[in-house]
């Protein structure tokens, strides 16, 4: 139903906690709403402090029951920023209580939980989206266009690398990251999910992978305490039981081949996401650590001129970037979850749906599944498509 307020539950506080927060309450700000967001409750597990994160960024109420605080008439949205292991049990009360769900990625940690996401939000009649947040930086958002219309010809390949350090130190401590229980994976589920959603979005569905994924360092001093990604070390150590590093090669639908290797063991490399496109007319680079930046390459330009172009995605006519500075003025991080929620309000505002939604989360977790079943069979796995 249309409507002019959208109460928001926020489940998590912590590092998407904030980044979700930030985006609560600046999205009114710089964008015109057909819905005003109101952030009505925010949920953790330690009541003292969430109570002082409600304090601090504006939420109306805390809780330590997330169950009590979302079944509330007061609430339209959940959005699930925990870590990923409880992605369904929340998303299925949400349906179930009739809210719309927005939902941190990876959608859940198996394949078969994200199926039951999936026909529980459709079954409730719900809105539902996917935090796959990448897809919402300008230069990403300005590929798609290019691509839409034409501009590198056919997509033969796809490379996708996203690199991080912060495990090389085999001092870290565990946290939940490091956990199956909690994570479902490590670099895969993490990172991985984000090259697949992104190299689904510009070039299509994968059609089958073949893989592996290591663990280097298999012990871990304890976890103390912990605060986002960062830890303070406990007592002994603890057994690392997801990996460090995913590889795979990937053989699109439409024809292009694909590589994908994530890591947080790439000394240097802190947050680079990266994708390279080459078509049969251009090819399109970019990486998140120069966000703003999409490189493009055009064979159709004069041959004494050819080469590398960079656009800065940060003019008036550039996706989002038009709703924030002046031309040529640098968007960052926390300005691709304020694109996100703007799109998800606007959705639920109009009725439309939204996208990338749970069935995008869910044909992501069969290509993350797709390359575990390659791992143990040893060769090329089927891609499951998801309805
Ligand atoms: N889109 C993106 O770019 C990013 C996405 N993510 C995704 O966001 C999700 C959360 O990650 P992140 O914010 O980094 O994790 P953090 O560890 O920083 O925060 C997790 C939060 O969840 C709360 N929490 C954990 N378990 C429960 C539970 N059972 N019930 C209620 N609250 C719970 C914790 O509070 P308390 O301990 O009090 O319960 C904490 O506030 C993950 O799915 C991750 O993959 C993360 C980073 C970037
Ligand atoms: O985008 C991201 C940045 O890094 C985080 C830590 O590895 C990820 O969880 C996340 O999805």
């Amino acid at each position: 139903m249309p409507q002019d307020t959208l109460n928001v539950a926020l489940i998590g506080y912590k590092f998407m906690g904030k980044a979700h927060s930030q985006a609560w309450l600046k999205v009114g700000k710089f964008f015109d709403l057909d819905a005003q967001p109101v952030m009505k409750v925010v949920c953790g597990r330690d009541g003292a402090a969430v109570g002082e994160f409600a304090e601090r960024w504006g939420w109306e109420n805390s809780s330590d029951n997330w169950q009590e605080a979302i079944a509330s008439d007061d609430v339209d949205l959940v959005d699930i920023s925990t870590p990923g292991a409880s992605h369904c049990e929340m998303a299925l009360a949400a349906a179930a209580a009739s809210k719309h769900v927005f939902c941190e990625k990876p959608l859940a940690n198996s394949l078969e939980e994200s199926k039951q996401m999936l026909a529980a939000v459709r079954k409730a009649g719900v809105k539902h989206m996917v935090n796959f947040s990448y897809r919402r930086c300008p230069a990403i958002s300005l590929a798609k266009q290019m691509i839409d219309a034409g501009e590198i010809g056919e997509i033969r390949h796809v490379r996708c690398t996203y690199l991080q350090d912060w495990l090389v130190d085999p001092d870290f401590p565990m946290n939940w990251r490091m956990r199956a229980e909690s994570a479902g994976s490590g670099a895969h589920g993490d990172l991985g999910a984000h090259s697949i959603d992104m190299a689904r979005y510009l070039a299509g569905e994968i059609d089958e992978v073949v893989g592996t994924k290591k663990t280097f360092i298999t012990e871990r001093p304890a976890e103390g305490t912990s605060d986002g990604l960062t830890a303070t070390a406990g007592e002994g150590t603890e057994k690392v039981t997801v990996d460090d590093a995913s590889l795979f090669l990937a053989k699109f639908a439409g024809g292009a081949l694909g590589s994908f290797e994530a890591t947080r063991l790439a000394p240097g490399r802190k947050n680079h996401n990266r994708i390279e496109i080459n078509g049969s007319k251009g090819s399109l680079v970019w990486c998140f650590e120069s966000l703003n930046e999409l490189e493009f390459y055009s064979t159709s330009d004069p041959g004494t001129q050819q080469g590398f172009r960079k656009i800065l995605a940060t003019e008036g006519d550039h996706p989002y970037a038009g709703s924030w500075w002046p031309p040529g003025h640098m968007l960052g991080y926390d300005h691709t979850f304020t694109n996100v929620v703007y799109d998800l309000t606007q959705c639920i505002a109009s009725g439309k749906d939204c996208s990338p939604d749970f069935q995008d989360g869910a044909q992501c977790s069969a290509v993350l599944e797709a390359v575990n079943d390659s791992e143990k069979s040893g060769s090329w796995a089927k891609v499951e498509q998801i309805a």
